[in-house]
């Protein structure tokens, strides 16, 4: 066992804490957010919203089934760093490919264990979002408090154009037939509103998860992803049925490129969004977004369905929200928040276009609200 080393988590608030180091060395900052999910480290550190922030996991032992590879949302980690209260010694897992230290390491991850994560969640839950920085070569008080607030937050910051794919490319893969079938009903070809030819889609890459795109494919989509910043022509180029609109880091509003390419669909094809997709869609027809105290991250928030009253156990990773007080007459509200009553969902009442804030793909959570991807077949079918 090679020696211990020290590291530190200073916020801008002036709270310093030493912990060790238990990934890659070094030093990065962003804004703090607490993950309150259970499981699902590896799916939480490969989903690309969470570029720009420095992830906290609420659950007290993070490590302990290792990482498997093929349970990765996209081709790496994007935090700027990973704060935990003990990172498991050993795993066991006979999935498992790699450990969760040595993983971090390779991804240039630096991670802090050893951390009071209770007493930090109390105290972003208090003061609301913060910037902080992780360090293992600076433990010097002062000056890690000054770098925190040195450190950029990810207001009015467009991330999306940083993690998105450089080219266009086509995804073929649905779940792995080990998969709950319980996040989307299969498309069998048969049976289904509007016929049994399956829809392309053209998916706009913002940080995309690729659940997502499995999901998609399980419901009967043939997909093409498409860079951030992909105008509105050269989307309706691979002649698409319906357009989807991906999860992403960052602030919503600052996504320039996305928010143009939007406004010129509207209309052309049915669109559904979600999170970062869904924030994009608001802002295009008319309603503001703004940053939440602490955001909504984790795998248990419930959420209701105002169409069928029915409530979703939901899995949730933002940090900006859409103003409910903003949504214009056109635009009624689909999806509630029962912790906070923010906006969930909404659609339009007079084009085709539909988005939920939290993730029907789930990966990590619970697969309450998968229909939704059958319920958008039939939204472009029907
Ligand atoms: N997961 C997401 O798409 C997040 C959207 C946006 N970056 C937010 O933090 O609110």
């Amino acid at each position: 066992m090679s020696a211990e080393i020290p590291a530190w988590l200073a916020l801008e608030s002036g709270l310093v804490m030493q912990g060790r180091a238990v990934g890659a060395e070094g030093e990065k900052g962003g804004d703090l957010v607490f993950n309150t999910a259970m499981s699902g480290y590896h799916e939480i550190l490969t989903d690309p919203s969470y570029a720009g922030q420095v992830v906290l996991m609420t659950y007290p032992q993070i490590g302990n089934y290792g990482v498997v590879d093929e349970d990765a949302e996209s081709a790496r980690a994007w935090p700027e760093a990973f704060v935990m209260r003990e990172m498991s010694s050993i795993h066991s897992n006979h999935r498992a490919t790699s450990s969760l230290p040595a993983w971090l390491k390779e991804q240039g991850i630096v991670a802090i264990d050893g951390i009071d994560t209770r007493e930090l969640t109390k105290h972003v839950r208090e003061r609301g979002s913060l910037r902080c920085v992780v360090s293992t070569t600076d433990g010097d008080t002062t000056s890690l408090v000054a770098k925190a607030k040195a450190t950029p937050s990810t207001d009015g910051r467009d991330l999306a154009s940083v993690v998105t794919t450089g080219a266009p490319y086509t995804w073929a893969e649905g779940y792995h037939e080990s998969y709950p079938h319980e996040l989307g009903r299969a498309f069998d070809g048969a049976g289904t509103k509007g016929g049994g030819e399956r829809i392309r889609v053209v998916a706009y890459d913002f940080g995309i998860k690729r659940n997502i795109l499995r999901s998609l494919v399980h419901c009967g989509f043939d997909v093409t992803v498409v860079p951030a910043g992909t105008p509105a022509d050269d989307a309706l180029a691979h002649d698409p049925q319906a357009i989807f609109l991906s999860n992403g880091p960052g602030d919503p509003a600052a996504v320039s490129s996305g928010i143009a390419a939007v406004s010129d669909l509207i209309g052309k094809r049915p669109i559904f969004g979600i999170c970062l997709g869904h924030q994009i869609l608001s802002i295009v027809l008319g309603a503001k977004t703004s940053k939440m105290p602490f955001g909504h991250h984790g795998a248990n928030h419930p959420v209701r369905d105002l169409q069928t009253g029915k409530i979703e156990i939901t899995s949730q990773n933002h940090s900006f929200a859409v103003e409910t007080d903003s949504l214009p007459d056109h635009l009624e509200l689909t999806h509630l928040n029962l912790n906070d009553h923010t906006v969930e969902g909404m659609r339009h009442k007079t084009e085709k276009v539909m988005s939920v804030q939290y993730h029907p793909e789930a990966a990590p959570g619970p697969l309450d609200a998968g229909h939704l991807f059958s319920r958008f077949r039939e939204f472009v079918a029907g």
